[in-house]
């Protein structure tokens, strides 16, 4: 580098396109889709930088058309697997002892490469590996990522600026050293964004890293992979290890050297990758730093003060964009009495009138949930309710699996404010509604905050600024990000740093400093100027 002082500014966020009929992103977008749609490719593992391929394959299919290949695979054994925890080993040195800014630059490169040339081939893959519709492929494949990227490196260089208090005769320095070993990343399937963001945080700060993707999001994480490595990514920096949880996990977790699991998935999963570290615990150089990010059962609180369009709209939104397949997304909801006739009417007016269907008709906002298993246990949930006395479905509930994993948005209404579907994470387009006393408001705000294990989002609608204040009092645990008159999802990088704790994880907020400084192990390094000469006080007498 050439100055060593040289840092990264804030950014400013990525602004999504919106894709408007004749719009050139538009234009660029379907030629896109249907070139992707015409291949198939193969997904190999990359090991020090190098394409392995292995033999035992899994396959990508289009969620939303299950006929339709876009990919073959490669999956990792276990020689693989303890060959990617070696490259990632090898290739520290380098890595660690590199200028930050150089570390940095490879992902403001891959940053620029998102934002320009690869914008509308990781909206396409997104789109056609996990069903997204363009502006939530949009918003996240490339506006999120190329945030995270662009933020992580202004705070890196924020971060490195931070150092103690030095005297005239002692001088302290704060060395930001990277962890003693190696980084596991593991990532979900319904974020293309935290696919990049899990192995890259840590790296940015010099370590290196051992990525297990989602088999159901591999297509569009192996290109964030191919961004970085064009970006400069050194070889051996990020592992690219696709294979099956369970097992990579098994054999990633008994390593001496494993010094953090950045984590986002299921709460179940998580709790599992947690006990395994408990039980290897004496095998480890260091104790590991377990970041994750898990589930949630996300809440709409409405007060009779609210705005109707304002409530139905963040419902609609909040809980079936993406259908439904964001840890955030709003699952249950809490109406007043004297609102909900008028909010049942156009909601089911509105849910009815949503379009479900492939992610290549534009006017479609629900498309397919993710695969076979995921429509199953949607399917049961609404099943579930359907035969259950305590509840009753009053907008969709219907699914079908014919071509791709349709289901339809749907709205269950209970009486009973511990339902099933009041309390457990779905992560499907179902909401459950229950309706209180309008003046119950303070008992109903309790039983918001007790319902469910999870702390991840949730809102009120209000107009009433006391009501307002009351609800983010009572909740102020329900909830790591709260929002008032808004829907619970689509946090944005350096607005709402995102996390939830109690059963929706560590709360370290992916995207924001709190989360870099789980990925350092600081060195405080002091200089005596003037050493003692003896070891007697003042004070003392000869
Ligand atoms: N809090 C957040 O920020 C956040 C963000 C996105 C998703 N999520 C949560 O993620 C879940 C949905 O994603 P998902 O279906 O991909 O989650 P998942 O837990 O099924 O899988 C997540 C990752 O863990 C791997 N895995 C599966 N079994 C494993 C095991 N036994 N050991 C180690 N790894 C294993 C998977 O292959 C995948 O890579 C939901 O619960 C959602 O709420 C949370
Ligand atoms: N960042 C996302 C949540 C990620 C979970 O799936 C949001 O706020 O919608």
């Amino acid at each position: 580098m050439i100055d060593n002082l040289f840092s990264f500014k804030r950014p400013s966020n990525e602004m999504p396109n919106d894709f408007k009929v004749n719009s050139v992103e538009r234009k660029e977008l379907k030629f896109k889709l249907e070139e992707y749609s015409k291949k198939v490719i193969e997904i190999p593992l990359i090991i020090n930088g190098k394409e392995v391929r292995t033999g035992d394959m899994g396959e990508v299919r289009m969620p939303h058309n299950h006929k339709h290949i876009l990919a073959n695979y490669h999956k990792a054994g276990e020689k693989e697997i303890s060959m990617a925890v070696e490259a990632s080993r090898e290739a520290k040195k380098e890595w660690e002892n590199m200028p930050w800014q150089m570390r940095a630059l490879v992902f403001k490169k891959a940053a620029a490469l998102i934002a320009g040339p690869y914008r509308q081939v990781m909206n396409a893959v997104t789109m056609l590996g996990q069903s997204k519709n363009a502006y939530q492929a949009e918003i996240e494949a490339v506006c999120e990522l190329v945030d995270f990227f662009e933020f992580n490196t202004h705070y890196i260089s924020k971060m490195y600026k931070e150092q103690p208090d030095s005297t005239r005769t002692v001088i302290n320095q704060l060395d930001y050293r990277p962890l003693e070993g190696f980084v596991f990343a593991v990532t979900p399937f319904n974020f293309t964004a935290i696919g990049g963001n899990l192995p890259s945080a840590p790296a940015m700060v010099g370590n290196t890293v051992v990525w297990k993707p989602a088999l159901t999001a591999v297509y569009s994480n192996y290109f964030v992979m191919k961004i970085l490595q064009e970006a400069g990514l050194p070889s051996g920096v990020i592992n690219f290890i696709p294979g099956d949880g369970a097992k990579v996990a098994d054999v990633v977790l008994k390593k001496d050297d494993l010094a953090g699991i950045h984590f986002t998935g299921s709460t179940t999963v998580f709790n599992s990758m947690w006990k395994k570290v408990a039980q290897n615990l004496e095998k480890y150089k260091t104790y590991p730093k377990i970041v994750g990010e898990t589930g949630g059962k996300d809440f709409v609180v409405v007060h009779p003060s609210a705005d109707n369009n304002e409530v139905v709209t963040g419902l609609i939104r909040g809980a079936y964009e993406y259908q439904g397949q964001k840890c955030s997304a709003a699952s249950r909801a809490y109406i007043p009495e004297s609102k909900w006739a008028e909010i049942k009417n156009s909601l089911i007016k509105e849910v009815k009138n949503i379009k479900v269907g492939p992610v290549e008709e534009f006017s479609n906002f629900v498309n397919a949930v993710i695969d076979q298993k995921a429509f199953d246990k949607i399917e049961n949930y609404i099943d579930y309710a359907r035969k259950s006395p305590e509840a009753e479905i009053i907008a969709g509930g219907t699914c079908d699996d014919t071509k791709g994993y349709f289901i339809s948005p749907t709205l269950i209404l209970t009486e009973n404010p511990k339902f099933k579907t009041m309390v457990e994470e779905i992560f499907g387009p179902v909401l459950t509604i229950f309706v209180y006393p309008d003046d119950e408001f303070e008992q109903t705000l309790k039983l918001v905050n007790e319902t469910s294990p999870y702390g991840l989002t949730g809102s009120i609608f209000a107009k009433d600024r006391q009501a307002q204040l009351k609800a983010i009092k009572e909740l102020r645990q329900a909830a790591g990000n709260f929002y008032v008159n808004d829907k619970p999802t689509t946090a944005i990088v350096g607005q709402q740093p995102f996390g939830g704790a109690r059963a929706s994880g560590t709360n370290d907020k992916a995207g924001a400093e709190q989360n870099l400084s789980r990925w350092i192990s600081p060195r405080v390094v002091k200089e005596t100027l003037v050493p003692a000469k003896d070891y007697k006080y003042p004070f003392m007498d000869e």
